[in-house]
C-alpha cells in the first residue's frame, strides 16, 4: 500500500469541504495529483490494486480524516467495452457494479443480488458524477457516463468480456477498485463515484497493447476538468 504522505499530512486541515480520491497505484494518483495542480480541496491516496485494498484503505482514510469528506473518487486506469469506450477516453460511472461477486453454476453465474446476500450494484451519486462528466466534455475530451464494472480478475478472453457486456448492458469499463472504494464511502454514509481513463480494450490480453501513458495523460486532463467543480 502507498499511501500518501500528502494525505494524511493534511488531514487535520480538513475542514468538511474536501474530497477523497482513491487510485490503486503510485503512477495513477500522480497524474491525478498532476492535474489538480496543489488544490488544497482534495486528498490522494494510493490504496493498492483490488478491491479488499481499495475497500480497506478507503475506510481507514475515511477513519482517519479530521472531518468528514463530502466525495469519494475512485480514479485509475481502466479496460474499456468495445464499441463503447476507446483508448484514451475517460468513463464516469453512473453505477459501479461488482461483476464477478457471486457463484458460479451450470446453469451460468449468479450474482450476490441473485443469492440474496446484498447487492453487487451500487449507484454513484448522481449530481457529482453528471458534474464530472459535464465538466470532461467540456475541457474537450471523450466521455462517457455508464456502468463500470469492478472485477478481482481482469478480463482477458472475448468470452468473459462477451459475458460480461450481456450480464450488464451498457457497461463502458471495467477496473479492480471501485466497487471496494464504494462499499467503504457508502458505510460511513458518504457520496462516491468512480472515473476510468482507458488504457486498453476489454477482451483478449495483450499485456502490450497496453496504453498506459496515454491513460495517464487522460487521467491528468480529466482531474484537471473536475477541479473547477470543486473550487
Ligand atoms: O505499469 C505501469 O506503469 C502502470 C501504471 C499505472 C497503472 C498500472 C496498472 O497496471 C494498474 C492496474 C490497474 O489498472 C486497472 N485496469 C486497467 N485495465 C484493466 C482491465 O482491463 N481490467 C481490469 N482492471 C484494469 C485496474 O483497476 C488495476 O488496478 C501499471
Amino acid at each position: 500500500m502507498t499511501n500518501n504522505d500528502h494525505s494524511y499530512r493534511d488531514q487535520e486541515h480538513n475542514d468538511g469541504s474536501r474530497i477523497l480520491i482513491v487510485t490503486a497505484v503510485d503512477a495513477e494518483k500522480d497524474a491525478v495529483v498532476r492535474g489538480l495542480a496543489g488544490s488544497t480541496k482534495a486528498d490522494v491516496i494510493a490504496a493498492g490494486v483490488g478491491p479488499a485494498y481499495a475497500a480497506a484503505s478507503t475506510a481507514a482514510a475515511l477513519a482517519a480524516a479530521a472531518a468528514p469528506y463530502r466525495l469519494v473518487i475512485s480514479a485509475g486506469i481502466g479496460g474499456g467495452f468495445d464499441g463503447t469506450a476507446a483508448v484514451g477516453s475517460l468513463v464516469v460511472a453512473d453505477r459501479i457494479i461488482a461483476a464477478d461477486l457471486g457463484a458460479e453454476s451450470q446453469d451460468g453465474f449468479i450474482s450476490v443480488d441473485e443469492l440474496g446476500f446484498g447487492t453487487a450494484r451500487l449507484e454513484a451519486d448522481s449530481a457529482w458524477s453528471h458534474r464530472f462528466y459535464e465538466a470532461i466534455r467540456t475541457a474537450g475530451l471523450e466521455a462517457v457516463l455508464a456502468p463500470i464494472l469492478t472485477v478481482s480478475t481482469a478480463t482477458g478472453t472475448a468470452a468473459t468480456a462477451a459475458a460480461h457486456a450481456a450480464r450488464i448492458p451498457g457497461a463502458a469499463a471495467e477496473g479492480m477498485e471501485g466497487y471496494g472504494v464504494a462499499v467503504a464511502a457508502q458505510r460511513l454514509g458518504i457520496p462516491f463515484t468512480e472515473l476510468r481513463a482507458i488504457s486498453n480494450a476489454v477482451g483478449p490480453r495483450d499485456r502490450a497493447a497496453w496504453r498506459i501513458g496515454e491513460a495517464l495523460a487522460s487521467l491528468e486532463a480529466a482531474s484537471a476538468a473536475i477541479l473547477e467543480v470543486l473550487e
